[in-house]
């Protein structure tokens, strides 16, 4: 099929490569230009395991890059909206979406032949309806269900595994405002795999879905914070084997009663739990990222809008809110003080696999130990260049995770980047002394003398 990807950001972008790799050939387009050219010549813009390789296969061949919008949606049979959703503190903000509803509307007036627009991007339930369509029909001229399809496909990718969860997906959901919108829109899911779920529904309920799905997992991390919080000042009780306990219940674990009998099972179990991440039940510093936190706040203020009440996820963010500097008064149990501390921060991106800083716990987990009077060094692998935009000169970055730890006097994990599971031996050969704090639980509790984590206390 021929499709056009309005928004090269990480969901536009893993989108439009992923489909060229399934045989689609795909425009991408945006405002952009710096991304357009870095597309066009097989330059990733963004960091993504898989993304480069990907870029390289297809860029230039079946994947193409463009600012001309009309052009791209013109020479296309289905057009995706993936531009940002940014929330501005009571809506979530479409002028992003409306612009290039209002763009597609004017190509579509002028292309022959029917066309399904469909909005990736995550918004509100009704705004596929209610805003996207009305504007393609105003700026088209033409009639949505007669001449044109409108369709709502929420994209569940995870950044820094976005390529094998596009890839991978566990459910496709295909929301449409008619069976013939949707049916167009499977077809550019045609040849994933037939084992995967599909579910075909109204734009609306895609749309709820998204959300849903979001609020949950979200609300899943601050259960287990609020829980592991408890651990950690009853004593003698590790919220680790807590939620491991907790997490092999036959409902979050189906395939758990039956792991280690054959390898075709442990195959079979679902990815997050393979990973060992125990489907959004692991304690830690708190959630970050362009999503989560954007999305529960997004959906307490449509629900409150509406006259409904959110309680249950205001707490979830007013939970995550007070995350952070748990592991900052930790470090300061350990340490007495933390007022002219040496204090190494491991890990600045809000997830391990990814440079992006958006929301990220390590935010006010080093604004909070710069207020209490400690010196702060952070070490990141890959979002330092993003740190400093944010920071603006206020700590310094360290090239190494030797280096960082070195002349530390209290260490706080604050992502949970793989390498840093040297540590045990690393810090038994460079900085035996130093306070240790886990705000991620990453390494195990007996290898580290001293040890200290969040769901387990000092
Ligand atoms: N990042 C994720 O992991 C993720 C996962 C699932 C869903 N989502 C949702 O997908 C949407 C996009 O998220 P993202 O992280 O890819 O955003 P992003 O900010 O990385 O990318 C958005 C892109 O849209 C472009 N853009 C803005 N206005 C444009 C216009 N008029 N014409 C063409 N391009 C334009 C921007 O230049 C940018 O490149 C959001 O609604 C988000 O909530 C994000
Ligand atoms: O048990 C857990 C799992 C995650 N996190 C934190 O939660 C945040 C988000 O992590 P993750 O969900 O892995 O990353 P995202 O890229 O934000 O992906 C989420 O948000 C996307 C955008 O909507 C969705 O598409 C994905 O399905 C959803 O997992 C990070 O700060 C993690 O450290 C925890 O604290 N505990």
């Amino acid at each position: 099929m021929n499709i056009s990807i309005i928004g090269t950001g990480y969901v536009g972008l893993v989108t439009g490569v992923c489909l060229a790799s399934k045989g689609h050939r795909v425009t991408c387009v945006d405002i952009d230009v710096a991304k357009v050219d870095a597309i066009n010549t097989g330059r990733a813009p963004i960091h993504e395991e898989g993304l480069p390789d990907l870029l390289t296969q297809y860029a230039g061949r079946t994947l193409t890059a463009t600012t001309d919008l009309l052009s791209a949606v013109r020479g296309s049979d289905i057009t995706f909206i993936a531009t940002g959703t940014p929330f501005d503190g009571k809506v979530i903000d479409l002028k992003f979406v409306k612009q290039v509803s209002e763009q597609i509307g004017a190509a579509l007036a002028t292309k022959h032949g029917y066309h399904v627009v469909v909005v990736k991007s995550t918004v509100v339930p009704g705004t596929t309806d209610d805003v996207v369509k009305p504007l393609l029909e105003k700026h088209s001229g033409k009639r949505a269900g007669r001449d044109f399809g409108v369709g709502m496909n929420p994209e569940f990718l995870s950044e820094g595994v976005a390529i094998e969860d596009f890839m991978k997906p566990d459910r496709i959901v295909l929301g449409g405002m008619d069976d013939r919108s949707i049916d167009l829109l499977g077809q550019v899911y045609a040849s994933f795999d037939d084992s995967v779920p599909r579910l075909r529904t109204n734009n609306r309920t895609a749309e709820m879905i998204k959300y849903a799905s979001n609020a949950y997992q979200a609300t899943c991390i601050s259960f287990a914070n609020e829980i592991g919080n408890l651990c950690a000042s009853l004593g003698g009780i590790d919220a680790l084997d807590v939620m491991a306990g907790v997490h092999l219940m036959k409902e979050l674990s189906p395939t758990v009663k039956d792991a280690g009998s054959s390898s075709q099972d442990a195959a079979a179990k679902p990815r997050r739990v393979r990973a060992g991440i125990t489907s959004f039940l692991s304690p830690g510093c708190g959630f970050g990222g362009s999503c989560f936190p954007k999305d529960v706040k997004a959906l307490i203020a449509h629900g409150q809008a509406k006259g409904v009440a959110m309680p249950l996820l205001e707490s979830v963010i007013e939970i995550n809110r007070h995350q952070p500097i748990k592991a900052v008064d930790l470090l300061e149990r350990r340490l007495g003080t933390l007022m002219g501390k040496r204090v190494a921060v491991l890990g600045l991106a809000f997830k391990p696999g990814t440079d992006d800083m958006r929301e990220s716990p390590s935010i006010p987990i080093v604004k909070e130990l710069l207020d209490r009077g400690a010196a702060v060094q952070a070490f990141d692998p890959i979002a330092t260049a993003e740190a400093r935009k944010i920071f603006n000169g206020k700590l310094t970055y360290a090239e190494s995770l030797e280096q960082v730890i070195e002349r530390a006097d209290g260490i706080l994990l604050v992502t949970r980047w793989p390498e840093f599971k040297r540590l045990p031996e690393l810090l038994a050969r460079h900085n035996a002394t130093a306070a240790f704090v886990d705000g991620r639980r990453l390494i195990d509790r007996n290898a580290i003398p001293g040890y200290a984590g969040i769901g387990l206390g000092l």
